[in-house]
Order: C-alpha cells, then sequence, then structure tokens
C-alpha cells in the first residue's frame, strides 16, 4: 500500500468485510484512493462496489477492517467523515414534492449552512449540472439523466474533500457524459479524491488515474491507467491492402491473432511498440490506414482478470 490513502484527506480501506446474511458482499477490500487523483473502482455485476462505497460513506457498517475517509472514520467519526464526503447513489432516490432547488437547499440546510450562502450553492450547483431551466420544476418530472445531473449537484453542496460516486454515467447522454467527465477532472485537479465505480470502462479510461478491480468481494488488482495502457495488449492496424499487410506483418516477426474482423490483430508491448510498427511499416511502403487499440485500456486490464460474473 501506498503512503496516505486516508491521511491527507484520501480514502483508505483496509481488510474490509460486509455481509447481508450469507452473501458476503464485501469480502476483503484493500484501496487506497488519493488525493487529486481519480480512482476508478471496477467489477462485474454483484462484485461489492455498491456495499464497500456504503461503507465508505458511512451509511453501513463492516463488519471487519478499517476505513478512513479524509482522515476519519465513518463508523466511529462519523459526523467528521460525513462532512467531508460527496455521496452519488447509483440510483437517485425521489424528493417527489420538492423542486430541484429545493433539494439542493435542503441538503445545504442539512449540512448548517446559512440560507444565503445554500440558495447562492445551489443556483451555481444547477448551473453547473445545466438545470438552470428544471430549477423550479418538481424532482419528480426529471429524466433519468436529469435526476442523475441533480444528484451529482447534491453531492457537491457542501464542497466535500472526498467524491464517492456510483456508476455516475448511467443514463447520461453523451453531452453530459463529456461533462461529467470534464468536471470529474476539475474536481481531481483541485485536490479534491474521487473514487467513481463504472461498467462503462472506455470511460474510465479517460475519467480515471487509478483502477481497483473488484471480484467476489475483493480487491484483486490494483493498477494506474497509464501503467496499464503500456502493458502488453492488441492493437488493430488497417490498411488499404489486407493481404499485403498481414504478409507484411508475418515477415516481419509480429503474432498475428486469427483475423476477427477489419485488418490485423497485433499484440504489442504498449505505445512506443505501436509507433516503431507504424514508422517501419510506413518505411517499407505498407498503405496503413489505422493503427489503434482493440478496447480500452481497463477493459483489456479486466479481461485479463478473467474473473467470472456473480
Ligand atoms: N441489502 C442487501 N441484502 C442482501 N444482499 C445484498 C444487499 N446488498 C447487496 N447484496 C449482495 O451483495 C453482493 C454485492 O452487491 P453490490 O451491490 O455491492 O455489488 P455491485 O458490484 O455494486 O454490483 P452492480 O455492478 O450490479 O451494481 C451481491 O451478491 C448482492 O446481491
Amino acid at each position: 500500500m501506498s503512503t496516505d490513502g486516508g491521511g491527507s484527506g484520501g480514502v483508505r480501506a483496509v481488510g474490509v468485510r460486509r455481509a447481508f446474511g450469507a452473501v458476503k458482499a464485501v469480502d476483503g477490500v484493500d484501496l487506497d484512493a488519493l488525493p487529486g487523483r481519480v480512482t476508478a473502482l471496477v467489477g462485474p455485476n454483484g462484485s461489492g462496489k455498491t456495499t464497500l462505497l456504503l461503507v465508505l460513506a458511512g451509511l453501513l457498517v463492516p463488519d471487519a477492517g478499517t476505513v478512513t475517509v479524509a482522515g476519519f472514520d465513518p463508523v466511529t467519526q462519523g459526523l467528521e467523515a460525513r462532512r467531508r464526503t460527496g455521496w452519488m447513489p447509483d440510483v437517485f432516490g425521489t424528493w417527489d414534492s420538492l423542486t430541484a432547488r429545493e433539494v439542493l437547499t435542503t441538503v445545504a440546510a442539512a449540512y448548517r449552512l446559512p440560507r444565503e450562502v445554500g440558495a447562492a450553492r445551489a443556483a451555481e450547483l444547477l448551473t453547473l449540472v445545466h438545470l438552470d431551466e428544471y430549477a423550479d420544476a418538481p424532482a419528480h418530472v426529471l429524466s433519468r439523466g436529469q435526476k442523475q445531473r441533480l444528484g451529482l449537484a447534491r453531492a457537491l453542496v457542501h464542497d466535500p474533500q472526498v467524491l464517492l460516486l456510483d456508476e455516475p454515467a448511467s443514463g447520461l447522454d453523451p453531452r453530459s457524459r463529456v461533462d461529467l467527465r470534464v468536471l470529474v477532472r476539475r474536481l481531481a485537479a483541485e485536490g479534491k479524491t474521487v473514487l467513481v465505480s463504472s461498467h462503462v470502462l472506455a470511460e474510465l479510461d479517460e475519467m480515471a488515474d487509478d483502477a481497483v478491480f473488484l471480484s467476489r468481494g475483493r480487491t484483486v488488482a490494483t493498477q494506474s491507467v497509464a501503467g496499464a495502457a503500456a502493458q502488453r495488449r492488441p492493437w488493430r492496424v488497417t490498411a488499404l491492402d489486407d493481404a499485403g499487410l498481414r504478409a507484411w506483418l508475418d515477415r516481419s516477426g509480429y503474432a498475428l491473432a486469427p483475423p476477427d474482423g477489419e485488418g490485423a490483430l497485433v499484440e504489442l508491448d504498449g505505445d512506443a511498440a505501436a509507433a516503431a510498427l507504424l514508422r517501419a511499416a510506413v518505411g517499407d511502403g505498407v498503405p496503413v490506414v489505422s493503427l489503434a487499440p482493440a478496447g480500452g485500456v481497463l477493459e483489456q486490464a479486466y479481461l485479463a482478470l478473467e474473473e467470472e460474473r456473480r
């Protein structure tokens, strides 16, 4: 484990377990999420991501293990920890009778922000998540994606040091996904600790600095996204003359996967190897059209774990 996960504003979990009856939802998780970085929580359905996030948010008590959030234990120092934690659940609970603005001012009041500060904060956040138009509409009329955006705003009301986002991109349209990515990167750049779970691995590639892989309630791997990108993985290369390309790759000693679509799949050791292939191919007059990783960094790392769904 690296140095200061929970100490100066980060999140640290060591040996965390939580069962529901016979189901060991979280069964030995170790995790460090550092300030200024976005950490992806990746795992198949039922691997314990939501349960872990609930423990970190102080909403579920772990059966064993220790958790520190921004330097505080969510169990024994709940108030201190929660003050510094922004929690966005995967499904936004409907507060049917409240307007979007009232949802935010109510949360602000719960965090004891003075009324005018809460009102200003609500207005600012509604603009940030592009919900000005719906500010005074009852929250239940919002679409799923709009509710997600309101959920994100709600998590930010008290300007928390740590953000725990459970599937924040689900239900968002492409524009809103880009906005989310930009916002998450900005929050990390401000020094906040962001822990984000998602199934959309390609999205996490662009958003995350580090990844923690869960399977059956356990941490099975921890990796920096840049580190994963440098590992051996398949790249797809296409050329105007497919047969000529394959013959050239073969002659040049590249291991080719069986044809599975356009062009050829080649195993390469990271970006530098890809650049070398491109240079050599062009030098030899092969009319290369494209060369790109076949699938995202995290997707490849995830598939390499070969763990089952639950
Ligand atoms: N309140 C509960 N009561 C009983 N079992 C639960 C409860 N919450 C979660 N579980 C079980 O614990 C396991 C982990 O669930 P969890 O929701 O944490 O997984 P997840 O990784 O978030 O899954 P998904 O990707 O599908 O959201 C699952 O087998 C689930 O059925």
